[in-house]
């Protein structure tokens, strides 16, 4: 039974899939409610509320999964869940239109004034030359930070007669030219707009991008806006800029510090505000919820999710191209690793055939975990098996071939140690599963079961036979036996498989058998 914490107001009527799982316990509990059972916590669920710190996280060591049912992550500690092999995983497109939408009504209300005059009325005023505003038709609007968000900004812009300019470091001119928009480096961008909106991450280099200095290069008048993450905009800067005249209004849905109870910013009479409530409709909401329990369901059947931060991002149609290879891959790693019990230096993988047309880091990833499984312990995955290796010293390559032996894809391994090599191939055949096809340079073909027992040996006639008998004596049921040899009378291999482990003693009795040159037991 797996356990998740609901720790903030997910929408309940999008959480469907995992309540209506049978293996799925969903707790509805903030942290602090859940405190004497956050030891047996497998996933979290979030929104910007619950910050998934290191300490928390330590507080919850069967932590599998954090799931953020928004788009900013920068509520969780990503580098600690990396670290730990937790996956991380948000919603990233479920809420776009919705704060598309909130970040153009804030601009429009800005412009016209429209909650200052709606408080003058309710307080029995009538000013109407008071609030005199600026059309949006003929502005120049300037996004920074050209995501998801920013691109819809930018469609409704236009259709309000509005001149588009964006900053985006990681735009391409085929995307700059599809969406109509004119692509400037940041400071030709500032003295150009008359209203300035900001849509990146908050990131070390986006805190406080826009700063006083920046704003000295605006144009005088210029409106702002912040409906991304408290701190993109300095607060303290924008402060400053908009008492002294320079800057002359804001719109934040965010703030460094929420909620910002009694902050200066929100005296100002040209600051409008809102409790970050980009996100904040019935349908992101809904959305939100969907795709952050679709994950969390995907994860603990045990497929590759879709949208994590700290795994490579696979699209649905590369999902189903990775699935047959995800095991398979797992396993070489597994098998490789018991074979070479000793330091390891490096280890290159390479992909051959046309079934293998896809981006392997996720393969790679997935193997380098079921290499590390049986030497570190359960907790590695895709997520920190590199990392694993990197703190090892161990290379990890990867390659791409162009022959593929014949078979419609063959994965092939070598594991360099400090004593010895293995190398290790194997290919998955539709309606037939997964084979072992080369084992350190020997054609076999045999299926990775759970129990196996690889043994190299000097090809002569009755060690087959000694070693059947050497099992048989001791009760051992051979499930199945591969055996393969490079020539007659040199050395040999044969695989064998067990429907129950075998005990660690058995490997005394068969080396007894003097042809024996080499055996390791392998449990997948
Ligand atoms: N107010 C809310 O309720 C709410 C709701 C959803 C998202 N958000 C926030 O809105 C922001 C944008 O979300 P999105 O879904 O569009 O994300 P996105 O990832 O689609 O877009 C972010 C863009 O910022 C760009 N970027 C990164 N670093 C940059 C830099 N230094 N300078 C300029 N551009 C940079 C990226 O290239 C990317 O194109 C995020 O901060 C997110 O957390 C807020
Ligand atoms: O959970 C929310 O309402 C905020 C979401 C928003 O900030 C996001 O980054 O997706």
């Amino acid at each position: 039974m797996y356990r998740i914490l609901v720790a903030d107001a997910i929408k309940p009527e999008g959480l469907g899939p995992l309540s209506e799982a049978s293996n799925i316990l969903l707790i509805q509990k903030t942290v602090e409610e859940a405190a004497n059972e956050l030891d047996q916590i497998d996933a979290i669920l979030v929104r910007s509320a619950t910050k998934v710190t290191e300490d928390l996280m330590n507080r919850m060591p069967q932590l599998k999964i954090i799931a953020r049912a928004g788009v900013g992550v920068d509520n969780i500690d990503i580098p600690a869940a990396t670290k730990r092999g937790i996956v991380v995983v948000n919603a990233p497109d479920g809420n776009t239109i919705s704060t598309a939408e909130h970040t153009f009504a804030m601009m429009a209300s800005l412009m016209r004034h429209i909650p200052q005059a709606y408080a003058s009325l309710k307080n029995g005023e009538w000013k109407r030359s008071s609030y005199t505003g600026t059309e949006l038709r003929s502005k120049t609007l300037g996004i920074v930070g050209f995501g998801r968000i920013g691109g819809e900004i930018a469609k409704r812009a236009k259709v309000f007669g509005m001149e588009v300019i964006v900053f985006d470091p990681f735009l391409t001119a085929d995307r700059a030219k599809k969406m109509s928009v004119t692509s400037l480096p940041l400071d030709k961008l500032l003295p150009k707009a008359d209203i300035i909106t900001v849509h990146t991450p908050l990131t070390n280099e986006t805190r406080g991008l826009i700063n006083k200095e920046k704003l000295l290069t605006c144009k005088k008048g210029v409106y702002v806006l912040n409906c991304a993450r408290g701190g993109i905009l300095d607060e303290d800067d924008l402060y400053e800029m908009i008492v002294k005249g320079h800057v002359a209004g804001a719109a934040l849905d965010v703030f460094v510090e929420e909620p910002p109870l009694g902050h200066k910013l929100l005296e100002l009479d040209n600051v409008i505000a809102t409790p970050h409530l980009g996100a904040s409709t019935k349908e992101a909401q809904l959305n939100v919820a969907v795709q952050v329990a679709q994950e969390v369901l995907t994860y603990f059947e045990g497929n590759p999710v879709s949208s994590s931060i700290n795994l490579p991002a696979i699209s649905k149609e590369v999902f189903e191209k990775v699935q047959p290879f995800y095991q398979l891959v797992q396993q070489m790693g597994s098998i490789a690793s018991q074979c070479m019990k000793e330091g390891i230096q490096e280890i290159s993988v390479t992909y051959a055939g046309e079934s293998l047309d896809f981006d392997t880091a996720i393969l790679t990833k997935s193997l380098i975990s079921g290499f590390f499984k049986s030497r570190v312990d359960a907790s590695v995955n895709e997520v920190n098996a590199l990392l694993i290796a990197k703190e090892r010293g161990i290379t990890v390559g990867e390659k791409i071939s162009a022959d593929s032996l014949g078979y419609s894809n063959l994965i092939s391994l070598k594991v360099k140690g400090d004593n010895r090599e293995l190398t290790i191939s194997g290919t998955y055949i539709e309606n037939y599963g997964s084979r072992i096809v080369n084992l350190n340079g020997f054609k076999i073909d045999f299926h990775p079961e759970e129990n196996l027992l690889y043994i190299q040996h000097t090809d002569k006639p009755g060690v087959i036979g000694n070693v059947g008998k050497i099992l048989g004596d001791h009760e051992v049921n051979i499930a199945t036996m591969q055996v393969g040899r490079k020539e007659a009378g040199g050395e040999a291999i044969m695989v064998l498989s067990f429907d129950k482990p075998l005990s660690d003693n058995m490997k005394q009795f068969l080396k007894e058998t003097e042809e024996i040159t080499f055996m390791a037991l392998i449990s997948l």
